[in-house]
């Protein structure tokens, strides 16, 4: 692509209020965003922390009330129009018409926006719709029907992909299609920022990613730093659990039994927790790491169970909690 700039999205400062009848309600607030070049770069954060707002404010959709946004170098939304034709994005369900197929959907578009016809098969086959293509659209699944809506934003082969949410709705199979679609498209050297509510899902797929709450980032790097920086869980197998309980939690860890097998959060090193047991007499028959993933990241990040805290992330491990909190909780 020999892009001379380093970033393709890069945010500083963005703010944005909206004024409701109940007075003023944040969206962003002094948000700073870098998105690499190449690869898949996951916007992460719970509902209503502002995810959408700055997606809207990067294509020119709403002002920022002040900070400043690039996309490639430009500064959007004034220099907009010269990278525009650089961008597709999916911000809300596209319209396509029921009766049509997929094929003609498309070529409709391409028509509307000035791309040639020649791009249609293309774009099918990269989002894996050609054997459907003569389909009509209304018998295609939620998966495929998205699938269609990435189709629509490639037709004029842009090198930035901004997709808000695109597995809303999609079962796991419709959900595996998008991500497998967004993966072979960062492979082939585009950029894709993908929102999403649930870290789990992105977090398989994501290169890179940032996390907001309340409108301001908590986090953003490589997937697997955030990661490898976060503090850990392990699972512990142990004869006597009341007695490795009380000790642990007297050394200041929270510890849960998840049947029979206790399960220590906010380990920074795990041969402490061993010291902490052995200093008692209490002996490990098995001590197993637990992976961390973004969401034990975001939690420890924000330690956030507080009023106002509307985080309906969808953890997929049920239980999860904030690793440091010295609660000592013993289910
Ligand atoms: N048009 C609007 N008028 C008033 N408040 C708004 C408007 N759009 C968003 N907000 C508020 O701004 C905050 C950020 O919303 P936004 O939709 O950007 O978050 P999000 O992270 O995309 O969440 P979701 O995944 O639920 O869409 C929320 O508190 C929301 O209520």
């Amino acid at each position: 692509m020999g892009d001379e700039h380093q970033l393709a999205i890069s945010t500083r400062g963005l703010r944005k209020t909206y004024r409701t009848r109940q007075g003023r309600s944040v969206g962003v607030q002094g948000l700073d965003l870098d998105v690499p070049v190449g690869g898949v770069h996951g916007f992460l954060g719970p509902n209503g922390s502002g995810k959408t707002t700055t997606i809207r404010m990067l294509l020119g959709l709403i002002r920022p009330d002040s900070g400043s946004a690039q996309i490639f170098g430009h500064e959007v939304p004034r220099d907009l129009p010269a990278v525009i034709d650089r961008v597709g994005a999916i911000v809300e369900s596209p319209k396509f018409y029921p009766a049509f197929s997929g094929r003609r959907n498309l070529e409709l578009l391409a028509t509307g926006i000035g791309a040639p016809r020649t791009e249609v098969d293309r774009v099918l086959a990269e989002v894996g719709l050609t054997e459907r293509a003569k389909d009509k659209f209304r018998g295609y699944s939620l998966g495929m029907k998205q699938r269609l809506a990435i189709a629509a934003t490639l037709l004029k082969d842009p090198d930035l992909l901004i997709f808000d949410e695109p597995t809303n709705g999609l079962d796991p199979a419709g959900i595996k299609e998008i991500r497998s679609t967004m993966r072979s498209l960062a492979d082939r050297g585009k950029t894709v920022l993908v929102s999403s509510h649930i870290l789990g899902e992105v977090e398989q797929v994501a290169d890179t990613v940032s996390i907001v709450s309340r409108g301001t980032l908590v986090a953003q790097g490589r997937v697997a730093d955030l990661i490898g920086a976060s503090t850990q869980s392990v699972r512990l197998c142990i004869t006597d659990t009341s007695a490795a309980t009380f000790a642990l939690v007297e050394a200041g860890y929270a510890v849960r039994d998840d049947a029979g097998v206790l399960v220590v959060d906010g380990v920074a090193e795990s041969s402490h927790v061993t010291r902490v047991l052995a200093d008692r007499g209490l002996y490990l028959s098995e001590l197993v790491p637990v992976r961390a993933d973004l969401e034990s990241v975001f939690l420890e990040l924000t330690g956030d169970d507080g009023p106002g805290a509307s985080h309906e992330i969808a953890f997929a491990g049920a239980g999860a909690r904030q690793p440091g909190d010295q609660g000592g909780e013993a289910a």
